[in-house]
């Protein structure tokens, strides 16, 4: 069996009443075990609970309830350790503007106490695409940069566990291929890793295992592939040999015609066939010109568990 690098269980996290606010209940009783040498999804729509527990496990947020271990370390009965398993790369930036990266790394591999022998600026600004502006101000740098030295900052005390929380968010595709060319060699070398992503495509890429939060609560967790395959449905997409308006077709065969005359056919494989499908298209005298297979894809498994 594998080791779990996260071992969440009956975690609640309620948000005390403010003047202008109702006390808010983010996280209603989350259990959750995140495997060693994984690259984990955490997906939910806004207001999900995401971040509250990402910045649990960062230890930014105090839980209200429940147990978090961290590569094994209780947070409650061994805070240091647990927090220097983990590495977090927010999602906004928070960098001093009077650093240079070489200057922000060392400082924060002071705040996690690395010593000066151990610590690696030079192989992480290497690694983070920096070394060249590895004394240039933070302000200076530009914004794909800055993501960039969030990642290095998240590094310096060589964390078992990386959390990226919406790492490529309004980040340009060029960048976006190096973050994820660094996450999988960073978890090739061993590191488990976490992240959040409103990329549905992107998290279907990259995720060996996904976790869906709704409302506070977990919905679903699973292997990708098994997530995929859980959704029931199919798409013919057929083209016509001559155009058609509305075929008549049975009941569990659902249909819409497309802009350009294509008829969209949806149907639950588990009841009926695609031969089936297209022998009931044949009757109605639909002569097929061409036939596509719309499979579903993660956006459409996350649609149909949360809305
Ligand atoms: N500091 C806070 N005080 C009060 N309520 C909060 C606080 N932080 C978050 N919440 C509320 O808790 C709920 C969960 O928020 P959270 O930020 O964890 O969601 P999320 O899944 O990360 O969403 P997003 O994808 O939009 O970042 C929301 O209803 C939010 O309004």
């Amino acid at each position: 069996m594998t080791a779990n690098a996260i071992e969440i269980s009956g975690l609640r996290k309620t948000y005390a009443a403010s003047k202008t606010q109702e006390a808010k209940v983010a996280l209603k009783g989350i259990d959750l075990n995140i495997p060693q040498g994984s690259i984990f999804g955490l997906l939910g729509p806004n207001g999900a609970g995401k971040s509250t527990l990402i910045n649990i496990l960062a230890g930014l947020v105090t839980k209200s309830e429940g147990s978090v271990k961290i590569w094994g370390f209780d947070q409650d009965e061994n805070p240091r350790q647990s927090r220097a398993s983990i590495g977090i790369m927010p999602q906004e930036p928070n960098l001093d503007p009077y650093f240079t990266p070489a200057g922000s790394l060392d400082v924060q591999a002071g705040l996690y106490g690395v010593p000066r022998m151990q610590r690696k600026t030079a192989e992480i600004l290497e690694l983070i695409g920096l070394s060249d502006k590895a004394n240039a101000y933070a302000r200076s740098l530009s914004g794909g940069m800055r993501r960039r030295l969030l990642l290095g900052k998240a590094l310096v005390h060589s964390p078992q566990i990386l959390v990226l929380d919406e790492p490529t968010a309004g980040v340009d595709i060029t960048l976006r291929n190096q973050l994820w060319e660094n996450v999988r060699r960073l978890n090739d070398e061993g590191m488990t890793i976490i992240l959040t992503t409103h990329y549905l495509e992107e998290a279907e890429q990259m995720c060996d295992e996904i976790a869906i939060i709704n409302h506070g609560e977990l919905i679903v967790r699973d292997t990708t592939s098994n997530l995929l395959s859980k959704l029931d449905s199919k798409t013919l997409v057929i083209t016509p040999a001559e155009a058609v308006s509305r075929v008549v077709l049975p009941a569990e065969i659902s249909q819409q015609t497309t802009e350009d005359g294509a008829l969209r056919l949806s149907y639950r494989p588990a009841n009926i066939s695609d031969n089936e499908v297209l022998d009931h298209l044949r009757q109605a005298g639909v002569v097929i010109k061409d036939i596509q297979t719309d499979i579903p894809d993660l956006e459409d498994v996350f649609l149909s568990l949360t809305e």
